[in-house]
């Protein structure tokens, strides 16, 4: 489906490209000759004045400036991490603007701008709104119409994530382990072994483990291991990614007539919407019997805590709670199967960081993993610096404007564009890293913890004393301060669990390690799901048992 993804989007593109550009010159010439127009009559200046000022100049004498800068604008479609790179490297370190095909955007990487955006209330800077624009829920989320503005009916899935499903970690991992640990042996049964070991695609091995565990604390052990629901709600996924770029991209005219067929022909919204409002009304119920003294199941999960945590005075309703679902489905499985892959990708690449991994997964620190979901160090590191040389997103901090904005300094941003960060391009800076093109595995791990696993090749650290971890904030990767990614230590321990898995139980490599491994589509470098690994079963493993 992400291959279908790349290369669907990629023609609807190529022609939908070739008509927007040409209709966007005309139409953007059209509305600034009608303002110089309305000039012309409003003010004392002479034609010939005004036929000097800069817009009359682009639009009558330079069209073709403005064809080149629409073409640019789409260009960034294929080209979005370089186009922001090139943008961060001109820029040194000042705030400067790129140009989707739909939007303007404004980069920030100081401090002190950061800050500004952080400190901006919801009303004026909104993550919500970006995230509406990016996913269209309307049309992809079975006509979810979500608040522009943050906490308007209350923030329960914050409180959700970061603190219950946070402590809750330890009790699911043991679940987690044991089911993506089936699942490796299942997706390997039907392939056939040559030269002792088997050629496996990694993207959908990574994704089914992913979705279990997602589904498992979001939704309970019950649609965890239904089958049909677990294919819709993967579904649900890949066709909303593809569905809101196609609503993105079509000029607005017809953006809700192009919404609205997308969703009759691809949507498979409905079967998740349907399959989880059962569940969710009856949890509704059993919290109704429960007031009247009744006794009820417990159930640990993200469905029971954002109906615990919904506003007391305005009580969430079933079909409310299952829209928060299913956007929180959307928003995480993807990012973690995207991050393991590269992490495992990054594994093959530098087999030499295989044995210390194993030392410290089959050694006490994975005693303190086990009863925290925290630790495993020289891990933590290793999948942080994979992050930080192949993330999968070059923008952070994402907010678009609901009122005008300015930053210190005079840049502005008008409702609709948004304000964001280049993350990939500072986590590649060497104000903030050193040796930034290099991958170190073991970049942020204190060297006394190194050394407690032994002989293994010296590895280099070329920022000695930086301990920083995975889930720290210091780092764009999470997004900035009030916003920042409650979901991260949920998403951490999965990362270690499934990557720590492939570790251990295999002896690992890629299978045609020549071949381009990822494509990018605006700011996201996917990974290509027809990559394989080479998979050779570790017969003397002593599993990472949990
Ligand atoms: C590698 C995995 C992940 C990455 C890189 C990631 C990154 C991010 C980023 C950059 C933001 C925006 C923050 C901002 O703009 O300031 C965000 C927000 C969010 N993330 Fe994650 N995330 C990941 C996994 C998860 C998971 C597994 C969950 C759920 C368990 C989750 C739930 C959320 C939610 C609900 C928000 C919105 C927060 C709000 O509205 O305040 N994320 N994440």
């Amino acid at each position: 489906m992400l291959s279908e993804l790349g290369s669907n989007l990629a023609i609807a593109t190529v022609l939908s490209g070739t008509f927007v550009v040409l209709g966007s010159v005309l139409s953007s010439s059209w509305s600034h000759y009608s303002k110089v127009r309305k000039a012309m009559i409003s003010t004392e200046a002479s034609p010939t004045e005004l036929f000097k000022s800069s817009i009359v100049r682009n639009i009558l004498l330079d069209p073709w400036s403005s064809v080149k800068k629409r073409a640019k604008a789409w260009s960034f479609l294929f080209r979005g991490p370089q186009v922001i790179q090139e943008g961060y490297n001109k820029a040194n370190g000042a705030p400067y603007e790129v140009f989707a095909p739909d939007n303007r955007y404004v980069l920030v990487s100081s401090d002190k701008h950061i800050r500004e955006i952080d400190a901006a209330p919801d009303s004026v800077l909104s993550l919500q709104a970006a995230a509406k624009q990016l996913i269209q829920p309307k049309y992809t989320m079975h006509n979810f119409d979500w608040f522009d503005k943050r906490g308007v009916d209350g923030t329960p899935l914050v409180r959700t994530l970061r603190a219950l499903l946070t402590n809750h970690i330890p009790d699911i991992l043991p679940d987690i382990h044991s089911a993506t640990s089936a699942i490796f042996d299942q997706q390997l049964d039907s392939v056939p072994l040559r030269d002792g070991a088997k050629s496996v695609p990694l993207y959908p091995m990574v994704k089914e483990a992913v979705v279990f565990s997602n589904a498992l604390a979001f939704f309970g052990p019950e649609l965890a291991h239904d089958k049909a629901f677990l294919k819709s709600a993967t579904d649900l996924i890949e066709r909303t990614l593809l569905m809101a770029e196609i609503i993105r991209l079509v000029p607005g005219c017809i953006a809700h007539a192009a919404g609205r067929i997308l969703t009759y022909r691809y949507a498979t919204d409905k079967a998740v919407h349907d399959a989880l409002l059962p569940v969710v009304e009856r949890r509704l119920e059993e919290r109704a019997q429960e007031k009247l003294g009744h006794s009820v199941a417990i159930h640990k999960d993200c469905i029971q805590w954002i109906m615990e945590t919904s506003p007391k005075t305005k009580p969430w309703s079933g079909d409310r709670i299952v829209h928060e679902l299913m956007a929180l489905w959307f928003g995480s499985v993807h990012i973690v199967t995207t991050t393991i892959c590269f992490a495992v990708h990054d594994l093959c690449l530098h087999p030499e960081y295989l044995e210390p991994l194993r030392k410290e997964l089959q050694g006490a620190q994975r005693v303190g993993f086990e009863k925290s979901g925290k630790g495993l160090l020289l891990l933590d590191s290793f999948i942080r610096e994979s992050a930080r040389t192949t993330p999968v997103e070059s923008m952070s901090t994402r907010r678009q404007a609901l009122q005008p904005f300015s930053l210190s300094g005079g840049w502005k941003v008008d409702v609709g564009e948004w304000v964001c960060t280049p993350v990939r391009a500072m986590m590649k800076d060497p104000v903030y890293y050193a040796e930034p093109q290099e991958f170190h595995g073991f970049r942020f791990v204190d060297p006394g913890t190194l050394q407690e696993f032994g002989d293994g090749p010296d590895f280099k650290m070329p920022q000695r004393g930086d301990c920083a971890q995975l889930t720290d904030l210091d780092w764009q990767f999470w997004g900035t301060g009030r916003m920042a990614c409650p979901g991260r230590f949920y998403a951490a321990a999965v990362m270690k669990t499934i990557i720590g898995l492939f570790i251990t139980k295999y002896d690992l490599q890629l299978s045609e390690p020549e071949k381009s491994r990822w494509f990018i589509w605006r700011t996201s470098t996917y990974p290509k799901p027809s990559t394989a690994v080479l998979l050779r079963s570790r017969l003397d493993r002593i599993d990472f048992d949990l």
